[in-house]
């Protein structure tokens, strides 16, 4: 039977992020992906215009309605904006004994347009972190989980152990918003392991946590090891950044189908 993903996200209008960027990911993975919206966002390559937010008993009659009928193997949370949707998303991943859980914890688009509330990174690391099989913050997003600063690999390497000790399985933090090559760490509550990468000079990088994290959610999904499944995430995501598709006149999509490897 084929591997089913399930991404909990907002919608993004110009494609390159959120559930837009988790779908294609998932479909060129060879996954059959499903959605449960939890906000709407009108927004392009030049930023976020407008954010509306889905009721929380819709959020969670989609869930309910993928989970008991087409079933999930993986589920992928992005975009989560208030408190009440991470404790709703965390009590029926709970309720339905989801295994695999990539949490991306989304806080601010490239743009600047803030996705989550400031009150709301507590309920991130109370609720959602302890049931995540990975979590995948981008530097800034670790220093608001943590409170504290990240200025150096030793850094980086510190937080993923932190962010485990918070009860995930493991956590990968990603090196995208340091100077020079973006260099990945994850620690898997046993071995820590780097990824290097070489950084690409490109202004399309719209949507690249949530594609890496959306590559990682589709590989679990079909049974592989997380240090597999990081592996090709990264050598996606790396292609997916060079073989640039032009568009847009600010942070453009990144390439969903560059990635030519294999597949399992
Ligand atoms: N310019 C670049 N060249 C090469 N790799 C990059 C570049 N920018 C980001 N990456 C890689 O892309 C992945 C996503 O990292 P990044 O830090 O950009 O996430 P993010 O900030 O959550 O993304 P976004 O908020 O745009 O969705 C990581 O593996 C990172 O190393
Ligand atoms: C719905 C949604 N989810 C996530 C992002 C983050 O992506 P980026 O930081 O590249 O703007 C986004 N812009 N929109």
């Amino acid at each position: 039977m084929i591997a089913r993903a399930l991404t909990i996200a907002g919608s993004d209008s110009g494609g390159g992020a959120g559930i837009q960027a988790d779908l294609k990911t998932f479909t060129v993975r060879n996954v059959f992906g499903m959605s449960a919206l939890t906000a709407i966002t009108a927004q392009n390559t030049l930023g976020v215009e407008d954010i509306h937010p889905i009721p929380l008993e819709m959020i969670e009659k989609q869930i309910e309605m993928v989970i008991t009928d087409l079933g999930v193997d993986a589920v992928k949370t992005g975009m989560m904006g208030t408190a009440p949707v991470i404790e709703l998303v965390a009590r029926k991943l709970k309720e339905h004994s989801v295994k695999q859980l990539v949490v991306d914890p989304v806080m601010i688009a490239k743009g600047g347009a803030k996705l989550l509330e400031n009150d709301a990174a507590h309920a991130l690391v109370t609720e959602l972190i302890p049931l995540a099989t990975i979590i995948t913050p981008n530097i800034p997003e670790a220093e608001v989980i943590l409170e504290r600063k990240i200025q150096t690999v030793a850094d980086m390497t510190e937080a993923a152990k932190a962010l485990v000790e918070l009860g995930a399985k493991a956590a990968i933090v990603k090196g995208g918003h340091f100077e020079g090559d973006p260099t990945d760490i994850l620690y898997d509550g046993t071995e820590i392991y780097t990824f290097p990468g070489k950084r690409i000079e490109t202004r399309h990088t719209h949507g690249t946590g949530c594609t890496f994290a959306a590559c990682i959610t589709a590989e679990l999904a079909k049974g592989n090891s997380l240090v597999e499944s990081v592996e090709t995430a990264k050598a996606y995501i790396t292609a997916a950044i060079k073989e640039e598709l032009g568009l847009g006149q600010g942070h453009g999509p990144t390439n969903h189908w560059a990635y030519q490897g294999e597949q399992s």
